[in-house]
């Protein structure tokens, strides 16, 4: 006779560390992990954050929020470490960056210094910045990248780069239990509408009827991935029991131009739109798109679900539920 399945692993609450955690993703990371029964600790300078992104969860008893800058040390009690406060969009990481850099590698050094007081997993948000102006397509986390250290944006792919050579280096020298995952352009509800990245821009614009602003020709491309899909690809990263460490990328395949994109959104949306085209930013990269088969190796057949135009949809609708609050929200980059 077969022997009975064994019986599911008592649920665990852990405590759980996100920094960043009142941004894009980590306001999504923190939901699920609430929802999860974890005990959740926000951590965000809210620079880019804003707290009406984590409104709902500061309600719940297993949420809290603390305001501190990871470039200040801090010391807490927890379980696991996700390490994503950056600024992410280009204009924001650009506003200083000289605290963009300290953000990347002092931050990073704090919560590796906490990870290994605590001996805990520490999971840093990398990103597929860390390939530049790749020369091949698409990538592969064997590929070492094309990026130049003296431009606008070596700020944040170098800082990325620096914070995840200190990751490995904890641990080769404390045998700390680090996790690296490249994340591939994210979208989704929460995105601040003043992000200045397409997808928030676009969208913005199109519910506006404003000129939608394209940079250089448009035929650059970007693999575009929903937010659920890449906080499903972390916490299997973040809980695999196979030691893996990464670096993994997580990002969805399908691949489109800026272009495309742009037609998409004016004809989603049913917007008045007209395309006006602008100066290219410096070092933009041509072409971007994981290589996605380490993940579904070593993820348990992680990979994304949701095709461009259904995220697309919901980020449309959260726009269009915010944009009656537009007000709200500053553009991070402006001083008033
Ligand atoms: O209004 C806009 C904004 C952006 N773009 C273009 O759209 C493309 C994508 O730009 P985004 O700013 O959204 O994102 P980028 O790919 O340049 O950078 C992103 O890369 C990966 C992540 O880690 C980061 O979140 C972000 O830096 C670029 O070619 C950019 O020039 C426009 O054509 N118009």
């Amino acid at each position: 006779m077969a022997s009975p399945a064994p019986a599911p692993a008592p649920f665990c609450p852990k405590r759980i560390l996100v920094t960043g955690g009142a941004g894009f993703i980590g306001s999504h990371l923190c939901k699920r992990l609430v929802n999860e029964g974890h005990d959740v600790i926000c951590l965000d300078n809210l620079f880019t954050g804003d707290k009406l992104n984590i409104a709902e969860l500061l309600t719940r008893p297993n949420f809290e929020f603390i305001r501190h800058d990871i470039v200040d040390p801090i010391k807490l009690e927890v379980d696991q470490i996700y390490n994503l406060a950056c600024p992410a969009s280009p204009p924001h990481y650009q506003y200083n960056p000289i605290k963009t850099m300290q953000t990347s590698v002092l931050g990073i050094m704090n919560m590796l210094e906490l990870a290994r007081h605590l001996n805990c997993p520490i999971l840093q948000a990398s990103t597929s910045e860390v390939y530049g102006d790749a020369l091949v397509h698409p990538q592969r986390e064997n590929y070492w990248g094309n990026v130049n250290c003296a431009g606008i944006r070596s700020c944040y792919d170098e800082g990325k780069r620096a914070a995840e050579t200190l990751l490995f280096d904890y641990n080769r020298m404390y045998k700390t239990k680090v996790r690296v995952v490249r994340i591939f352009n994210t979208y989704g509800p929460n995105m601040h509408p003043y992000d200045g990245r397409v997808v928030s821009n676009f969208i913005r614009q199109a519910l506006n009827n404003e000129p939608i602003t394209i940079f250089g020709s448009g035929d650059q491309t970007r693999s575009f991935q929903f937010v659920d899909d890449l906080v499903e690809g972390m916490v299997r990263m973040m809980n695999n029991t196979n030691d893996f460490i990464g670096p993994v990328n997580l990002g969805n395949p399908g691949e489109f131009t800026i272009k495309q994109l742009a037609e998409m959104v004016i004809r989603m949306t049913g917007s008045q739109s007209q395309l006006v085209y602008r100066e290219l930013p410096g070092d933009d990269p041509c072409r971007r798109r994981p290589d996605n088969s380490l993940a579904r190796e070593k993820l348990g057949g992680w990979q994304p679900v949701v095709q461009l135009e259904q995220g697309l949809e919901r980020t449309i609708a959260y726009f269009r539920s915010i944009n009656a609050n537009l007000a709200h929200y500053r553009p991070p980059t402006k001083n008033f």
